[in-house]
């Protein structure tokens, strides 16, 4: 619907008291703007007057704090925009490009290749099997603006589309946009040339936000008694000057009714064409990059095979130094098939002594244990990282330890004697324990082969074997096997972090190179809607998920036969939800963070606290009180323990640890996609939904 203006003619857009202010600067100030229908109007202003955010508030990409726009259109296919930047995608061919936004405005194929044809006439454009990456600048632009005449739009906005173009390329485009205008097509051109624009029907000379002077050149040179348009522009910019200098701040009036503004409508929500048009951007994109594609295939394939490789296992050769003070000095008493020495008051035992020897042989079995011939040394060699430990044996702990197994504690005719007794049956363990798990698990080793030793002991003596043990039994766990390993606790969190952070950083920096270029934002206002382009995304996504995840399956489950006792599909349900939990939160931060390196930083963070809360590096047991109560409200922690519990024990959807695992999944999705809705409609007034 055309607007009625005041003269009788009509307008096809019509600024009614515009105000736009970014914190306390406004960049449009109680502007007043008529374009004529079938006309050309040049707007005309120095760089940085507010000429581009006034195309945005007219395209309704940037709401006006008040006054409102009027537009003779209702559509957005009848609207043809050029931006500044050049918003197209590198990776296209010219062919291609043509194609996308052909396909996009529902052209066919024959539409798009006429269409074409005529414009690369009239712009001289490159061969179509260019890529636009590789073009100058200059021919990016040109191209730029054959997108947006591609679809033959009522209303063109073309935000300086001669820059950088040779002055004959130049004129050729006036004079096709003065022949457009014949057909009825009405065209706002920025320029920074203001004698380009005596070729426009209207000219709007603009300065701080405001509009100084509309009408046709002629009238604004003659208004101001000027032979040249610079001239003119010169005479109203200086009295503009004088009068701020006089004027009194206004307030602007709040009369913003965004009934009254228009607001173009993108069709319907989902459109065939449209989707296509993007999911085979993506597929090209894809083709284009297949090294990125190979990267993200092989990474998780690279990740898990290093996970088996280097994970969990225990420690094996840990170097651990032996002092047996009641082993002769010199000679190594217990090497040459062990030559033991006997003791005449050690009767009934079968074990020779000293027992130093069996306890040694039987510590050699896990760690590589090495006789040093005194504590100096042995202490020498712990700070030269020679040895992990160093373990003291007394010069009578044979003796000692024997008279007290066999004889008990009663037989010491007094106190001192006892406690000489358990002096010399004590080994002392001097330890590095710089590295808390090296720590843990060569305490548990020296007291397991102890306990060994002891049970060796006491039935070589003819005791019962429980005599010299613990009196614990350890019986078959109701879960895992007798001898955990420690990787299959640590895999879940680690492949849930892995598919999180997968599909963040590819769902991030796909969307974040459109976003850069102005791809995005171009295709949102040449009529895609964000959900063609989040469905889009997700086939890809889905694609690579599927591939990335049976790398890993197989990797671990087949190749590295990890246990596993539930349901696969309802595993894979799971992974999938995580991977979507991902996704999400790449959509909502690239929609929150306009730089690339704060998105960035979001997906490292996001990644670095999933992984420490996933339970790999310690179990949530051990965190802190208020972080236990809370686990269950962070993404993807509650997956690692449903994962656990599929894998590990078996259980099913009925069991609620599993099913906590994808109510948290299920939630955060939600959670996070109205929280990118939210921040996108109040980034922009597009409509999304
Ligand atoms: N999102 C934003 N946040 C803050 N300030 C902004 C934003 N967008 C534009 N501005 C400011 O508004 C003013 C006008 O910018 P605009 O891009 O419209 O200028 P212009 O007339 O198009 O300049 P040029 O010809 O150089 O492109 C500038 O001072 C700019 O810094």
């Amino acid at each position: 619907m055309v607007v009625d203006m005041d003269s009788g003619t009509t307008a096809m857009v019509q600024v009614v008291g515009g105000h736009k202010a970014y914190g306390q600067d406004a960049v449009l100030n109680n502007l007043n703007m008529t374009v004529p229908s079938g006309k050309i109007y040049g707007l005309l202003g120095p760089s940085g007057c507010g000429k581009t955010v006034l195309l945005n508030c007219i395209l309704g990409c940037r709401p006006l704090d008040s006054g409102f726009v009027k537009l003779g259109v209702t559509k957005k296919s009848d609207v043809g925009y050029m931006p500044q930047e050049i918003g197209l995608f590198e990776e296209f061919t010219i062919k291609e490009t043509f194609l996308f936004y052909g396909r996009m405005f529902g052209m066919d194929f024959k539409a798009v290749k006429a269409r074409s044809k005529e414009l690369t006439h009239v712009l001289d454009l490159p061969d179509w099997r260019s890529r636009i990456g590789g073009l100058s600048g200059g021919e990016q632009r040109r191209v730029s603006l054959a997108v947006a005449l591609l679809h033959e739009p009522k209303l063109l906005l073309l935000d300086e589309p001669t820059v950088g173009v040779d002055p004959l390329l130049s004129r050729n485009i006036w004079e096709f946009l003065e022949q457009s205008t014949k057909g009825g097509v009405t065209v706002i051109v920025t320029t920074h040339y203001v004698e380009e624009a005596r070729m426009a029907h209207v000219i709007g000379l603009m300065r701080e936000g405001e509009l100084l002077i509309e009408d046709s050149p002629e009238n604004v040179m003659s208004s101001q008694n000027a032979d040249t348009l610079e001239e003119a522009f010169l005479q109203l910019s200086k009295r503009h000057q004088a009068n701020i200098g006089n004027r009194t701040k206004e307030e602007p009036k709040k009369h913003h009714d965004p009934k009254q503004s228009a607001v173009l409508q993108r069709g319907q929500l989902f459109s065939w064409d449209r989707f296509f048009a993007q999911l085979v951007k993506n597929f090209i994109w894809m083709k284009r990059n297949t090294t990125i594609i190979g990267l993200l295939l092989l990474l998780p394939a690279m990740q898990s095979f290093l996970f088996c490789l280097s994970f969990g296992h225990n420690p094996t050769n840990i170097r651990v130094a032996v002092v047996a003070d009641e082993l002769s000095s010199g000679a190594n008493p217990c090497v040459d098939g062990l030559e033991y020495v006997n003791v005449e008051d050690v009767d009934n035992c079968t074990i020779p002594t000293p027992f130093s020897c069996h306890l040694l042989h039987l510590l050699e079995r896990s760690t590589d244990a090495v006789m040093y011939s005194n504590s100096d040394d042995a202490k020498a060699a712990v700070y030269a990282n020679s040895v992990w430990a160093y373990l003291h044996i007394p010069r009578n702990f044979s003796v000692a330890l024997t008279e007290l197994v066999i004889r008990g504690i009663n037989a010491q005719e007094s106190d001192e004697d006892l406690a000489a007794a358990l002096e010399q049956v004590s080994i002392d363990v001097h330890m590095d324990s710089s590295n808390y798990i090296m720590n843990q698990l060569l305490r548990m080793t020296i007291v397991n082969r102890f306990a060994d030793f002891m049970k060796d002991l006491v039935k070589s003596c003819g005791f019962p074997e429980q005599y010299g043990s613990a009196p614990v039994r350890f019986m078959d766990p109701v879960f895992g096997s007798k001898d955990p390993v420690f990787a299959h606790s640590g895999l879940p969190g680690f492949l849930c972090s892995f598919c999180f952070f997968f599909t963040l950083l590819f769902t991030s920096g796909s969307l974040m190179m459109e976003k850069l270029v102005g791809l995005l934002d171009r295709s949102l206002v040449a009529g895609m809607t964000y959900f063609e382009v989040v469905t889009a995304h997700l086939v890809i996504q889905c694609g690579l998920i599927v591939l990335q995840k049976s790398i890993m399956l197989v990797v671990f489950y087949v190749i590295f036969d990890h246990p596993f006792l539930g349901n696969t599909a309802l595993l894979i349900s799971l992974l999938f939800a995580i991977e979507f939990v991902g996704v999400a939160f790449g959509f909502f931060i690239t929609e929150m963070f306009s730089s690339d390196r704060l998105v960035t930083y979001a997906v490292i963070g996001a990644t670095l606290s999933v992984f420490v809360l996933g339970g790999i590096i310690w179990p949530m047991e051990g965190a802190h009180a208020i972080l236990r109560e809370t686990a269950w409200a962070f993404p993807v922690s509650p997956a690692v323990e449903s994962y656990k519990s599929i894998t590990l024990r078996g259980h099913g959807l009925a069991n609620f640890i599993v099913l906590k695992g994808f109510i948290s999944c299920f939630s955060w999705i939600l959670i996070l996609s109205l929280g990118t809705v939210v921040v996108f409609k109040t980034k922009r007034s597009f409509q999304v939904l």
